[in-house]
């Protein structure tokens, strides 16, 4: 099948929430992990594939090359249509990528605007007058000033993703939004040269005008919520017929775990939460940095693979900090994630075959230690955050990537019954 839409999205979380938004409207979509070395081949093609990156805090030039190959791929695939998927709080280091692999795509594509939406209201985030807000809260006041690799303190998107980009950013505001005047917008600035511009939405009901002034751009960037109206007026403009088969999930053995390696507010209280009825094990990064995950490797052996059970790495900002002001902060998250890696490939070998992992970097650990390639989307557990299938070791598994501050404060016992009772 022609994809329709290629999307790549610069984490595994925020690839499983994208697949996940986009199968709400019953089209076929495919998850691949990376840039697949074979070329597409168009029997095995969904008319919305997704490749999921881990090139949220990689250097600019590194994340421009595999944006890049992951356009060729799609492209070669039959894409016409693409969409860059980036956090909803538009994490992104000092030397940030969102803004140069959006250039690098327009270059490639040769086209001369592009618009960034993150706003994601059923999930709390919204924009008004280019400041992004997380429920009530602009970005910088919220939890999001204390992240581990990605802090951030500013709100204002235009700040933000200027000295990213070499050509002018503009704003579409609310008022040109819902009041019926985005296209005319985009022309005016797409007239004055502007390339990037930055548009408000503070309700799904503005994310939908978005995608119906903008359905037809070559690249659309943003958090998945503005995507999600795309399916439906690709078929409107028939662009699009397939509907996907339903297809019963494989049955998944009952053995579980948790891995926690997010930080974020909502994760930590969810691993609390859980905490309290699991066994759970917390690592820690200066252990891990001296000694390697041998004492944890040790407490999951004596555990029941059926029994619930967590090991996380999720502290408070000041212990993050701590463990960063010793170890630097690329070294602390580091030793977390492949501590998480091989605990997860243990839990595997142990027959577990139910996994939730809780944050985008440690997903991308996790997803690629079991070496998976492909991912099947089910049913959602949260806004964001579906069940997906694929196979680890011949093995069919389960996973749920949970973005960090995604899902209700029971999440973890939510999910692994949901996957038994959809
Ligand atoms: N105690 C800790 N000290 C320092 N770094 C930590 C600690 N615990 C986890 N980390 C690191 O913090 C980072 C958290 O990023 P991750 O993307 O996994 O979570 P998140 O940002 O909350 O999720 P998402 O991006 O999906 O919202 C990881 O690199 C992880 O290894
Ligand atoms: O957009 C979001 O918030 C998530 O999909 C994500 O990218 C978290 O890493």
């Amino acid at each position: 099948m022609t994809i329709v839409l290629g999307c790549i999205a610069d984490d595994f979380t925020g690839a499983t929430d994208l697949a996940g938004l986009l199968t709400r409207s019953g089209v076929p979509v495919s998850l691949r992990i990376g840039v697949p070395d074979a070329p597409p081949q168009p029997d095995a093609c969904a008319p919305f594939e997704v490749i999921a990156l881990k090139s949220r805090t990689a250097p600019v030039e590194q994340a421009v090359a595999e944006c890049r190959a992951a356009l060729a791929w799609l492209r070669q695939g039959g894409a016409a249509r693409f969409f860059w998927k980036y956090c909803s709080t538009f994490d992104s280091t000092a030397q940030g990528n969102i803004g140069p692999v959006a250039e690098a795509l327009m270059a490639d594509l040769g086209t001369d605007q592009t618009i960034y939406c993150p706003a994601f209201p059923e999930n709390g985030r919204s924009i008004y007058m280019g400041n992004l807000f997380v429920g009530e809260q602009p970005l910088h006041e919220s939890p999001m000033k204390d992240h581990p690799l990605t802090p951030m303190r500013d709100s204002n998107l235009m700040r933000l993703l200027t000295p990213q980009v070499t050509r002018p950013v503009g704003l579409a505001n609310r008022q040109a939004v819902a009041g019926g005047a985005l296209s005319a917008r985009l022309a005016d600035l797409a007239g004055q040269g502007v390339a990037h511009v930055i548009v408000d939405a503070v309700a799904q009901t503005d994310l939908d005008a978005i995608a119906a002034a903008c359905y037809h751009m070559q690249l659309l960037t943003g958090g998945s919520a503005v995507a999600m109206p795309l399916p439906e007026l690709y078929r409107t403009a028939g662009l699009l017929d397939a509907t996907a088969e339903a297809t019963a999930p494989p049955v998944i053995g009952p053995g579980l775990i948790a891995l926690s390696g997010s930080c974020s507010a909502m994760t930590r209280a969810q691993v609390a939460a859980y905490a309290k009825d699991a066994a759970a094990y917390r690592l820690d990064p200066l252990v891990l940095a001296g000694e390697g995950p041998g004492a944890a490797r040790d407490w999951l052996a004596q555990q029941v693979p059926e029994a619930p059970k967590i090991l996380y790495a999720t502290a408070e900002p000041e212990e993050v900090r701590r463990a960063q002001a010793q170890l630097g902060v690329a070294r602390a998250g580091e030793v977390v994630e492949a501590a998480l890696a091989q605990l997860a490939l243990d839990a595997r070998d142990q027959g577990v075959r139910r996994f939730v992992v809780a944050g985008g970097e440690t997903s991308g650990a996790v997803t690629s230690a079991l070496g998976v390639s492909r991912l099947e989307i089910g049913a959602e557990i949260a806004p964001g955050v579906p069940w997906t299938y694929c196979q680890s070791d011949g093995q069919d598994i389960a996973l749920a990537l949970k973005s960090g501050n995604f899902g209700a404060e029971d999440f973890f016992a939510t999910a692994l019954r949901k996957l038994d009772a959809p």
